[in-house]
């Protein structure tokens, strides 16, 4: 059956072509994500929502959304996404990360003009007839400095155009590289040397702990009399009482403000003030780049939904449609390995190490990670999968590492997965054949070739004569049919494994029966979804 998506903010109908195009039924209702009651009603119909700003992806709504896969946003910010919580469902989030910066950084620029112009307020001003050309006296921006908090997509675009502007920039982004800095032409400096220096103030961060309020009245003590403060990032950002506080005592002469605390913004004192320029959120709001973000998250959700290709996700590696056939054995492979160290391991995991061996350490070792952390919790969580996996291990305290190394051994590539208790390490390795199925390699140190099925037994032993007609016999006494039987040991008469593919799940009392013997040492039922 085809998957469906339903679409719940304004989104080019672009969007509705693509999706159609490839295979994805698609439900176009723009004005549902406003209306909270319906879209948890509908919600749970579907496998993919397509999402603008006006949409609350809240928590509750997550949980009511049981068959959901995919969450994209037709645009950059995604607070407006409770990410944690459809991480922990396992749903991925993307964004389309570029669609509409250059769009935005125009729009910071053309506020840097309106302020410095006032030109609405004059523009006001002239339709009432009153002609006041000496109350709008402006201010050039030819040789004025220009100061950028967060210089990443959007921060660059408008540092680019400042630079043409004939602007002086300095940034301030703690992940500004002092190569990119000078490429771009401009100056990284700290946070205070930005407030003394600047003439305009442009904010391009996201909103998080460290970026709330980064704008307030000690920050604004700092800056300049006469700075004009631009903000087309993300309310939030500003504390707006402090900036109306700033404006009224004319420290600040300006702001643009296209983001707001509350938003739909209806009421607020900013309104009020003068030589402030307003704009209802309209920073990505061009023809141009709202066909970009409807066509690039209409592709991304198509892609996933259909392909299996992660691109541009906030909670998951991404996986390019080229690579998802290639690398799907070998998801599946670390899957099943972690399905099996989390099947026999009964007290708690502390230390997970993943080794790719030869190939597989140029495959995507992220996406493989989360695949193997999903086998391994999913004895303990059902429903978790390689976008959860992750937050659940690091939830539950366990420490992941990988090791990436050349090739080693004879085959061209494998996977080993080791887990630490407080008691024991267990160590399971595999790799993949040329026919696409995942086989187990080694298992506790001892070599063997698994062929791996939905229903196997596994059983520890002392090396000695007898086990495959133990085994034999009592399998065969209850009729559980075995597909394929594989025995390994460490040494003569040392420890033994035996590994058994059988056709159904072998119930516990037949399993008592084999425990009986005193050459067993333990036999444990294992289902794998191969
Ligand atoms: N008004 C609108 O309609 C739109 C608003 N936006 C918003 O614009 C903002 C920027 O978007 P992009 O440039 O695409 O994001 P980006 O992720 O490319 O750049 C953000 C930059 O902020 C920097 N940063 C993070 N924490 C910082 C801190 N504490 N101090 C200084 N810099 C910090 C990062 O290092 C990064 O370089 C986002 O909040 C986004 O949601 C984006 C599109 C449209
Ligand atoms: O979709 C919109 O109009 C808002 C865009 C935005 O804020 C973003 O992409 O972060």
């Amino acid at each position: 059956m085809a998957p469906r998506v339903l679409v719940s903010d304004k989104l080019s109908e672009t969007a509705v072509q693509i999706f159609r195009d490839r295979g994805v039924d698609v439900d176009f209702m723009p004005d549902l994500g406003k209306d909270k009651d319906k879209l948890l009603e509908v919600i749970g119909d579907y496998d993919g929502l397509a999402i603008r700003s006006a949409t609350k992806v809240t928590e509750k709504l997550i949980n009511a959304a049981t068959k959901l896969k995919v969450i994209g946003r037709a645009g950059i910010g995604v607070d407006n996404v409770d990410i944690p919580a459809a991480s922990r469902r396992g749903i991925i989030v993307m964004n389309t990360p570029f669609g509409n910066s250059i769009t935005t950084a125009e729009h910071a620029i053309a506020m840097i003009f309106a302020v410095a112009r006032q030109i609405p307020e004059a523009d006001n001003s002239t339709r009432a007839g009153k002609w006041e050309k000496s109350k709008f006296m402006g201010v050039e921006i030819t040789g004025k400095t220009l100061g950028l908090i967060g210089c990443g997509n959007i921060g660059s675009i408008v540092a680019a155009r400042a630079v043409g502007l004939k602007m002086h920039v300095v940034a301030f982004d703690p992940f500004l590289s002092a190569e990119r800095a000078v490429e771009l032409g401009i100056e990284k400096v700290e946070l205070d040397e930005l407030f003394a220096r600047a003439d305009f103030i442009t904010l391009h961060t996201p909103l998080t702990d460290k970026t709330r309020n980064i704008i307030n009245a000690e920050a604004i003590a700092k800056m300049k009399d006469g700075v004009r403060i631009i903000n087309c990032a993300r309310g939030g950002l500003i504390v707006e009482e402090d900036l109306v506080e700033g404006l009224r005592s004319g420290k600040v002469a300006g702001a643009g403000i296209d983001v707001f605390e509350v938003e739909p913004a209806t009421k607020n004192e900013l309104f009020h003030m003068p030589n402030v320029v307003c704009t209802p959120h309209l920073g990505a709001s061009t023809s141009e780049a709202q066909e970009n973000v409807a066509l690039q998250v209409a592709e991304q959700m198509s892609d996933y939904l259909i392909k299996g290709a992660v691109t541009n996700a906030i909670n998951m590696p991404s996986i390019t449609a080229e690579e998802a056939p290639r690398l799907r054995p070998f998801v599946k492979l670390a899957e099943v390995l972690g399905a099996f160290v989390g099947q026999v391991t009964e007290s708690a995991i502390k230390e997970v190490e993943i080794l790719y061996d030869g190939s597989t350490a140029e495959m995507n070792g992220k996406a493989l990670t989360s695949a193997a952390l999903a086998g391994l919790i999913r004895p303990q969580v059902a429903d978790v999968n390689m976008v959860s996996a992750p937050v659940m291990v690091k939830e539950r305290g366990i420490v992941v590492s990988e090791i990436k190394r050349d090739k080693t051994g004879v085959f061209d590539g494998y996977i080993k997965l080791t887990v630490k208790t407080a008691n024991q390490t267990r160590s399971v390795a595999g790799t993949v054949f040329s026919d696409g199925k995942p086989r187990f390699i080694q298992i506790k140190g001892i070599n063997l070739d698994a062929e791996i099925g939905q229903h196997m037994v596994y059983t520890t032993n002392n090396d000695a004569p007898g086990i495959i007609g133990i085994l034999g016999t009592t399998f065969g006494k209850h009729g559980v049919n075995i597909a394929n039987f594989q025995l390994g040991r460490n040494r003569p008469g040392g420890d033994a494994i035996a590994l058994l593919y059988v056709d159904e799940r072998v119930s516990e009392e037949v399993l008592d029966q084999v425990r009986a013997f005193p050459e067993i040492l333990s036999a444990k039922p294992l289902v794998f979804d191969v």
